[in-house]
């Protein structure tokens, strides 16, 4: 512990910065976490839904799950930072947080810094504060953020240096996302926009869509309402199984019942292998994957269950390098 704090100074003075960048889906390089904590404690039996819980967690179970999860990245060579190490000023903002621990929905890391996120008030507000500070502290620039108080934005992905997909969820408000779209693309080439059913099981982009390699995804077709495609000077209603296809992406469809188990949000260790829930594939898709040449590293989650997120969720991947 003293020697984390000694490196944080370090850090903060020296103002040196870590690699960073998503960009590429090469080698998972190093993620930010955050171990749940006493914050766990303000989820009751009465408050559990206010709080975006599904069940009331059993905090140890929890913490032990998410213990596992950090050494099992560890044990693939992923360098773990864990938030509070790299927070002074919003520490007391931590204990108030229950759902701080799902640190994939308040930043997505690119080459460029940071695309932070506007949390969904009551439950998940303030989180990107949090969050802004340990990237600051860790030397990773901002590079978008929100200005204005009245609308959220919680979380896009980050297909490759020139694509951005947003999904339109009930975590997200219309006009952030168009201010969000304008803004970003002083600095990508296109985003990839879809509008969702905004229903809790399709809260966030990662629960219909995700790559497993450049070439190879999961997604959850039925929940595509509408696509467009955003580039600087157009916009246009896209096909995206088509539109994808002709970059070279073969989506592999998931199951109504597999979308509701969390079957498109993992956590690619490298292109082609993923960590992924052991209860989120049914045996015909992880067959088809295996076909594919794709390794799935199992993890079985039971109290982490309690949280409605996956593994990825837990997960802010802060770099990725192809060797
Ligand atoms: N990327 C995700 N699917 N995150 C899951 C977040 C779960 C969290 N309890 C919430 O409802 O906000």
């Amino acid at each position: 512990m003293g020697c984390q704090i000694e490196k944080l100074k370090e850090e903060k003075k020296t103002g040196s910065s870590i690699a960073y960048g998503c960009d590429e889906l090469g080698k998972l390089k190093s993620v930010l976490v955050h171990t749940p904590g006493d914050e766990l404690n303000l989820v009751n039996e009465s408050n559990y839904e206010h709080w975006l819980y599904d069940e009331v967690p059993d905090i140890s179970g929890y913490v032990e799950e998410h213990r596992q999860y950090q050494g099992l990245l560890e044990s693939n060579g992923v360098r773990v930072y864990e938030l509070s190490d790299h927070v002074d000023e919003n520490r007391e903002l931590i204990r108030k947080m229950p759902n701080l621990t799902f640190l994939h929905d308040t930043a997505v890391i690119s080459g460029k810094g940071a695309l932070l996120s506007k949390m969904r008030p009551p439950a998940r507000e303030n989180e990107e504060v949090v969050v802004k500070e340990a990237l600051n502290n860790l030397g990773i620039p901002i590079l978008s953020e929100f200005n204005g108080s009245k609308g959220f934005f919680e979380g896009c992905l980050l297909l490759s240096k020139d694509t951005i997909f947003v999904a339109d969820t009930e975590r997200h408000t219309y006009p952030f996302i168009l201010e969000f779209i304008s803004n970003i693309l002083t600095e990508f080439e296109e985003v990839i926009y879809t509008r969702i059913p905004k229903a809790r099981r399709y809260m966030h982009p990662d629960t219909v869509f995700n790559r497993i390699r450049e070439d190879l995804a999961l997604a959850y077709l039925p929940a595509f309402e509408e696509t467009c495609l955003f580039t600087e000077d157009s916009s246009e209603r896209i096909d995206f199984k088509a539109y994808m296809q002709e970059k070279g992406m073969e989506i592999v469809p998931v199951s109504d019942s597999e979308q509701n188990r969390l079957a498109c949000s993992f956590v690619p260790l490298e292109s082609g292998t993923i960590i992924h829930y052991d209860t989120s594939l049914d045996r015909d898709t992880k067959k088809d994957l295996a076909g594919e040449g794709v390794e799935i590293i199992p993890f079985h989650p039971e109290a982490l269950l309690a949280g409605g997120g996956s593994l990825r969720c837990h997960t802010l991947r802060l770099c990725r390098r192809k060797k």
